[in-house]
């Protein structure tokens, strides 16, 4: 069998994909799909860290945060993809593949603080590290969170799996003319203001020389293809 292409992977996965065809929260059917796809890759030997985003349950940006103290309302989009990184580490349970829960914020009676030496220990005992809280600051997002923990813990590239097949010359959700790129470089992704991923966790990566892949997290199969280096959605390069 031909071996992956990556020994650690670091695992963006869209709060808003969790709902599904649901209004908001967390679909169960969807999290157990996308555990599943991420226990084929662990059985493959890839080390998994997993940063999970929280827009499903808050938004720190939404309308319904509007007026609050933009701070306030980052805090409680922390707190909501802690609450996501709890049951993705259930549903994992559920099928028996380990995981630890870390977080930036201190939540100690839930999950343990994020501390880079465990992490990266969890890694090579192949349990899978799902980091929750984002970076532990506002203003930022967990985008941001994924470049920052895969540089952290030495992962070789940043995996956002996200609603959209990949990044397009437009939001293809708007403009349906808009074109899909195969691969492209951050500088062209930074200049051309594509929205795919914020400008900070593109800029991180550049910096740090960490590739970055964008893919479907609605396409069965797109993580195994993407780790085993297959042409599946679109990389992003130094
Ligand atoms: N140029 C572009 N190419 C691809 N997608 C784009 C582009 N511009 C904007 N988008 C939008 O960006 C979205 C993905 O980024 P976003 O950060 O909103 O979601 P996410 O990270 O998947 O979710 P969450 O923040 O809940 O974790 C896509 O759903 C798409 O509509
Ligand atoms: O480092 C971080 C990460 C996230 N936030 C806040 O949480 C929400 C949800 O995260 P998404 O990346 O949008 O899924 C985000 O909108 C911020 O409000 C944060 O403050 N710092």
């Amino acid at each position: 069998m031909t071996a992956p292409a990556y020994k650690r992977i670091m695992l963006k996965l869209s709060g808003e994909a969790l709902m599904g065809d649901d209004s908001y929260g967390i679909n169960r059917a969807t999290i157990e799909r996308i555990v599943a796809e991420v226990a084929e890759v662990v059985r493959m030997g890839v080390q998994v860290g997993v940063v999970i985003g929280g827009g499903n349950i808050f938004r720190g940006v939404a309308p319904g945060a509007v007026g609050m103290d933009r701070a306030t309302a980052d805090y409680m989009g922390m707190l909501a993809t802690v609450m996501n990184a709890l049951a993705l580490q259930d549903a994992m349970r559920c099928i028996g593949l380990q995981s630890r829960v870390q977080t930036a914020l201190a939540i100690e009676a839930v999950a343990e603080p994020y501390i880079r030496g465990k992490a990266i220990r969890y890694l090579e005992e192949g349990k899978v590290v799902i980091f929750g809280a984002g970076t532990g600051n506002p203003f930022f997002t967990t985008d941001t969170a994924a470049a920052l923990r895969g540089m952290e813990v030495g992962a070789e590239i940043v995996l956002k799996a996200t609603k959209v097949d990949g990044v397009y010359t437009d939001d293809p959700k708007t403009n349906p003319d808009a074109m899909r790129y195969q691969q492209l470089s951050f500088d062209e992704a930074i200049m051309r203001n594509l929205k795919v991923m914020d400008a900070t966790a593109l800029a991180l990566c550049r910096d740090q020389k960490m590739p970055l892949a964008v893919f479907s997290i609605f396409k069965a199969g797109a993580l195994k293809r993407v780790v085993m280096g297959e042409d599946e959605g679109t990389k992003v390069y130094c």
